[in-house]
């Protein structure tokens, strides 16, 4: 079952992965928000109805926009987390209840490269953080079940037409790969079957890891974003400081 909120882009998306499916596999599609508790709870219980079974859950939703953070308001940050924290929150949640409690199962979220903040999207990185450390949470919690769940941390450097619509430039993935070790952007491939890999016997003793699959990027310099020259930093130091000497 693939589910998000935009029904024509869907039905699209499932046309075409039916043609290259090579296994009996079926395949269908259905509208969900992830942040409507209700939509979610219909989706997976619609889900068990028409398959009889729920082996994965993928949490691939997400999406956030570029400002820095003393502009947002709360309702653009309440949309961010809900898209990106709670919705996969929800999505966990009811595959346990509805089904993998009783009969296991495996769940990789798709996370970001955040390790060192992402600036001009700190909404994004803060809701992201928070499902890396949800996913080690829930991997103790539900390991007695027969739940092993992961995430994955793509790079920067992805290229997908609505994360570049959404910045507003077609060419920003391009920009930051003087900043990856590998020198090139990740493919869409590289990414899938990482998330294969997880829910595949090969990985049956991982549980509750993030893989980066980043180039390498993760390890080098902050994306893009370049703090400007300023000279707001005061030194501290015993000699300038004779006040607070005083007061030890
Ligand atoms: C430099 C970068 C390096 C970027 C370097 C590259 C790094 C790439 C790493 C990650 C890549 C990806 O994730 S790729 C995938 C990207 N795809 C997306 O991001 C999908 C598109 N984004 C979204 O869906 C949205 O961002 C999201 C807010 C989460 C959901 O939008 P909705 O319209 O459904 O949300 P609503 O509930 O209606 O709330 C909308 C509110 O959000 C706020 N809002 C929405 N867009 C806004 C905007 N452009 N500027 C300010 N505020 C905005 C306003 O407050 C809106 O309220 P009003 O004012 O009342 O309207
Ligand atoms: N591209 C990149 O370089 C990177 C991507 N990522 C992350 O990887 C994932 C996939 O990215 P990518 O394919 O590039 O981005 P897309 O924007 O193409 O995909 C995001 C998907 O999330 C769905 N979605 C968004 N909000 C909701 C919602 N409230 N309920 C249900 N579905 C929702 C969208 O479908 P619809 O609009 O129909 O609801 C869309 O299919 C995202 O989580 C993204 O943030 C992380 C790092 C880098």
């Amino acid at each position: 079952m693939v589910a998000s909120r935009n029904e024509e882009r869907l039905r699209k998306a499932t046309d075409e992965m039916k043609k290259n499916i090579t296994s009996p596999a079926e395949l269908d599609h259905m509208q969900c928000n992830i942040r409507k508790e209700e939509q979610v709870q219909n989706l997976i219980s619609t889900t068990l109805k028409r398959f009889g079974k729920l082996d994965f859950l993928i949490n691939n939703g997400g999406g956030q926009f570029p400002a820095r953070a003393e502009s947002f308001s709360l309702k653009g940050w309440n949309a961010v987390i809900e898209t990106n924290l709670t919705g996969t929150f929800l999505c966990c949640r009811e595959a346990y209840n509805q089904w993998m409690n009783d009969n296991g199962g495996v769940i990789v979220n798709i996370i970001a490269d955040m390790w060192k903040g992402i600036p001009m999207m700190s909404h994004t990185g803060a809701a992201r953080a928070a499902v890396d450390n949800l996913t080690k949470s829930l991997a103790l919690e539900w390991a007695e079940s027969g739940v092993r769940i992961n995430s994955v941390a793509p790079g920067s450097s992805i290229y997908s037409e609505t994360a570049a619509a959404n910045y507003g430039d077609p060419k920003i993935f391009a920009y930051n790969i003087p900043k990856i070790p590998l020198k090139r952007l990740g493919t869409v491939e590289e990414i899938s079957t990482s998330v294969c890999f997880l829910l595949s016997p090969a990985s049956a003793y991982i549980t509750g890891e993030t893989i980066k699959v980043d180039g390498g990027g993760s390890l080098y310099s902050t994306m893009i974003f370049e703090v400007p020259d300023h000279k707001k930093s005061k030194a501290y130091t015993w000699k300038d400081d004779e006040e607070t000497k005083s007061k030890l």
